[in-house]
């Protein structure tokens, strides 16, 4: 994806301020919490208070200040350089494939993965028969339809993806599309909605981001950061 030329500029004409790491709201940013310990970030105590309408936190570090954004957004704030660091799922890496973002460090967190589900009752009907190769179109509902656009493009299989921003598992049974394309963990929402899992598109974990630009400009600051997060990793 192709950015304007003002954004890659963007981080290096933050120097003079503090590095800006982005950090997705919600699940991540919960088990997050003894990793960043460990790497010396002390952000301000309410920066995992989701019902604080604050969205940019000081540390304890005066180089370092962390906003909280939504997890897909903290790939965008990176690659526009709006942000120096982040911390993302690869799920979300896949889907946007931004060539502004380097991400060097698999932060073992948020652990799932990205997967095909459809109903019990045809996953049952066709097993073993089911062959997508002998199909030229397929309706998905998904969250990314990067992701599912490529799973069945690398087939030669068309995908019409229906973008839904969550409850994709009703899509089947309402016939909103044939099979979903969604991040499964235990498997409970699948099968607490007679879905089942039938092919795993890839593992999922968190990753430390950086923006290529900033890294280029800040060598010394950026890769300190990165130093510490790969400590933190191994104590
Ligand atoms: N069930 C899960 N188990 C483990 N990690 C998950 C799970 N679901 C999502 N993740 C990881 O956490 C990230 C954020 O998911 P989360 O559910 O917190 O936000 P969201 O509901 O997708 O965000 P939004 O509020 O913007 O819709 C995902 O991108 C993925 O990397
Ligand atoms: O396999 P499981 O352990 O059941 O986890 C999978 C569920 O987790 C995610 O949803 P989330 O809880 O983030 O809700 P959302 O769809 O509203 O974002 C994902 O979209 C699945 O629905």
């Amino acid at each position: 994806m192709d950015l304007p030329m003002s954004a890659a500029a963007t981080a290096a004409e933050a120097e003079t301020g503090p590095l800006i790491l982005a950090l997705p709201k919600g699940r991540i940013l919960a088990e997050l919490g003894p990793l960043l310990g460990r790497a010396g970030i002390h952000p301000a105590a309410d920066y995992t208070d989701e019902d604080s309408r604050r969205l940019r936190f000081e540390t304890s570090d005066p180089r370092l200040d962390v906003v909280r954004v939504r997890p897909f957004d903290v790939a965008t704030f990176v690659a526009h350089g709006a942000a120096h660091i982040g911390v993302c799922g690869a799920d979300v890496l896949m889907e946007f494939d931004y060539p502004e973002i380097y991400a060097p460090l698999d932060l073992g967190i948020g652990q799932c993965r990205i997967s095909v589900a459809e109903p019990v009752a045809t996953a049952g009907a066709t097993a073993g028969r089911d062959d997508p190769s002998r199909w030229s179109r397929i309706a998905v509902a998904s969250k990314y339809p990067n992701v599912a656009q490529r799973h069945y493009a690398a087939r030669g299989v068309q995908a019409e993806v229906v973008h839904l921003n969550g409850a994709m598992e009703l899509a089947p049974s309402l016939g909103l599309a044939r099979v979903i394309v969604d991040l499964v963990q235990t498997g409970s929402t699948l099968k607490a909605n007679g879905l089942v899992e039938t092919e795993v598109i890839a593992k999922v974990t968190s990753r430390l981001i950086v923006n290529r630009t900033a890294l280029k400009t800040m060598p010394e600051a950026i890769g300190a950061w990165i130093a510490k997060f790969r400590a933190a990793l191994a104590a």
